[in-house]
């Protein structure tokens, strides 16, 4: 019998039957038509079906399997086809483009779900014993390739499922922490601590789907890090398992005792062990969360507003600034209006940009902006009235909170675009980074002068967008979505855009990834980021902790398969 973990499509994003619908949008198409010069067809895919027999029989060996079963038990490890094909990959573009093909790559050979620590512990023993690979699996909604294998791994792969470890183990309300299982999944989560009054505030777009340890693993960022960290801050203690032993990190608000094991733990992506357990800081639900609007007329202004806001030090729970091309694209995913109420909106929105014209705005250049603020009435009230001077002062129009609260609505809806736009042959993706506010302009404009080089090398009309998020004091997140129609050789073609935009980050200080980790897809550029001794004495790390490479090898840095190999 499969265990009770709830996994994604195999082919895609999310669940089966829910989807991306553009028809109820009636700007979406033409938005398309200008932005890729593609028609769009209705959707025709529900579901592909999933054939076992495309999938090659599990050359697991006997004696792995049986001390595979004897760390857990019977029901707990399995070869079936499907979840071998599920536990294959993550959900970068590349990787749902071939299996969604039924071009699956190397898979596991077995997938294996412990319940406990002493399981796991089991588990990494028999697979080190047996010279077997351990891969950590969470949601699989990476998109770094951290989980691809390795083609040329000549060894036995196994699949850890951590979604047995999963649980809210333990609430410390004085101190705000919380201890939980790895394999948890963000729903799950929020929904046992909102039933005692707290959140854990970590909202990453993959939410639905993704895990405690794989936000840990991956050193993730939600939406609402402004107000909650990154998830770097969020933890403050934990449990790894490793084939030598556990190490256990008790929850300390800070420490001095050298070198932070803890960090080193966080963005290991499965090379250092399995994170079982994690002690992560709580918030109590706040009386009020308001979401507002702001319309900016270009990207500099707003990109200046927000640094201010910043630079004063109001506390947001986001803010986020969508640059022309973003904009544009949030309008056109709007729905058509049927109600009253919807229809008069409409209109008043065409007043506005009506208006804004009139004012001189070029209405492609204009930037949304959405400011979340929560605590109570009073608070919110008083920041609320602080951003919206700094707004009006830099030249914004205040939407109030109509377009705020659809914004919150909508936001775990977006990720099933991919798979809509996979089916229409357009493949879009995102490259994100983080840099200090003094470079994050010359960033924004390098990168569209990155992209639009490769659209030309293809020879063909791409999109890029952008939007900024996740606030500190000297600086912030860009995240930009490409998008292009795809030719004969997607793999080079998406590689030809994805080395472009992250060459372009880096060529003008900005990082390899603010929150996406590294796994293959970001290893070729380490040096350049963390300097060739920096890599040098992760090497040396993962050479003593991991000497027969067990533990997700080809993964942050030496990666198995290299972007640029797709290339040559
Ligand atoms: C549509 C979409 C939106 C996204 N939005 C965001 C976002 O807003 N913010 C963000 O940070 N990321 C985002 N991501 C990326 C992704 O969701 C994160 O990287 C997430 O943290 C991965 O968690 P997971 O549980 O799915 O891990 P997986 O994908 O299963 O695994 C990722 C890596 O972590 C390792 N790992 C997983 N669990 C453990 C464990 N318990 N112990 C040790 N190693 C482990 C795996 O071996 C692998 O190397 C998005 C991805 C998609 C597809």
């Amino acid at each position: 019998m499969k265990p009770d973990v709830k996994h994604m499509k195999w082919w895609g994003w999310g669940e089966e039957g829910v989807f991306f619908n553009y028809l109820n949008k009636p700007a979406f198409a033409p938005f398309v038509k200008k932005a890729l010069n593609i028609d769009l067809r209705p959707r025709k895919i529900d579901t592909i079906a999933f054939d076992p027999a495309t999938v090659a029989e599990s050359e697991v060996p006997g004696a792995l399997l049986e001390a595979l079963v004897a760390a857990t038990d019977a029901d707990q490890v399995t070869t079936d086809a499907h979840e071998r094909v599920v536990h294959g990959h993550g959900s970068s573009v590349t990787e749902l483009l071939h299996v969604s093909r039924g071009d699956y790559g190397r898979l596991p050979e077995v997938v294996v779900y412990p319940r406990t620590d002493a399981e796991v512990a089991a588990v990494l023993a028999a697979a080190v014993e047996q010279d077997a690979v351990v891969v950590p699996y969470g949601g699989g909604t990476n998109i770094a390739r951290s989980l691809q294998l390795d083609p040329a791994e000549r060894r036995p792969i196994v699949s850890l499922d951590t979604g047995l470890l999963a649980g809210l183990y333990e609430l410390d309300e004085e101190a705000g922490l919380a201890r939980v299982g790895g394999g948890m999944q963000g729903p799950a989560l929020e929904e046992a601590l909102n039933d005692r009054g707290w959140t854990l505030g970590h909202m990453p777009d993959s939410f639905t789907h993704s895990t405690v340890g794989g936000w840990a693993a991956t050193r993730s960022s939600g939406m609402q890090s402004d107000k909650y960290g990154d998830i770097a801050d969020i933890v403050r203690g934990m449990t790894v398992v490793r084939p030598s032993g556990t190490v256990s990190l008790k929850p300390v608000p800070s420490e001095s005792t050298g070198p932070s094991l803890r960090e080193m733990f966080i963005g290991s992506e499965g090379r250092l062990g399995v994170i079982t357990e994690l002690w992560v800081q709580v918030h109590r639900l706040p009386a009020e969360r308001t979401v507002v609007a702001y319309m900016y007329p270009e990207w500099k202004t707003a990109v200046a507003a927000i640094r201010q806001i910043s630079d004063e030090e109001i506390p947001t729970t986001f803010v986020r600034i969508s640059d022309g091309n973003e904009t544009g694209f949030s309008l056109a995913t709007q729905k058509a209006a049927t109600t009253v109420k919807k229809k008069v909106e409409a209109a008043g929105q065409k007043g506005l940009w009506a208006l804004m014209r009139k004012r001189g705005w070029d209405t492609d250049q204009m930037c949304i902006s959405y400011v979340c603020f929560e605590g109570s009435a009073e608070d919110v009230a008083r920041r609320r009235k602080a951003v919206d001077k700094i707004a009006k002062t830099h030249g914004a129009l205040v939407l109030g909170t109509g377009p705020g609260a659809l914004y919150d609505q909508k936001k775990f809806d977006t990720p099933y675009l991919r798979d809509f736009l996979l089916e229409q042959d357009v493949m879009g993706d995102v490259s994100e980074t983080a840099a200090p506010w003094s470079k994050l302009n010359g960033i924004h404009r390098a990168v569209y002068a990155a992209a639009e080089k490769a659209y030309q090398q293809l020879g063909r009309k791409g999109w890029v967008m952008c939007h900024l998020s996740h606030s500190y004091h000297v600086g912030a997140c860009l995240y930009f979505t490409f998008a292009f129609k795809v030719g004969d050789n997607p793999d080079a073609e998406y590689a030809l855009l994805k080395t472009s935009i992250q060459q372009a980050f880096v060529d003008n200080g900005g990082t390899l990834s603010h929150h996406h980790g590294v796994g293959m897809e970001h290893a070729p550029w380490m040096e350049q980021v963390v300097s060739a001794e920096g890599v040098a004495i992760m090497r040396s790390l993962f050479d003593a902790t991991d000497p027969g490479r067990n533990l997700n090898p080809g993964k942050i840095i030496d990666p198995a398969i290299s972007l640029f190999d797709a290339l040559d």
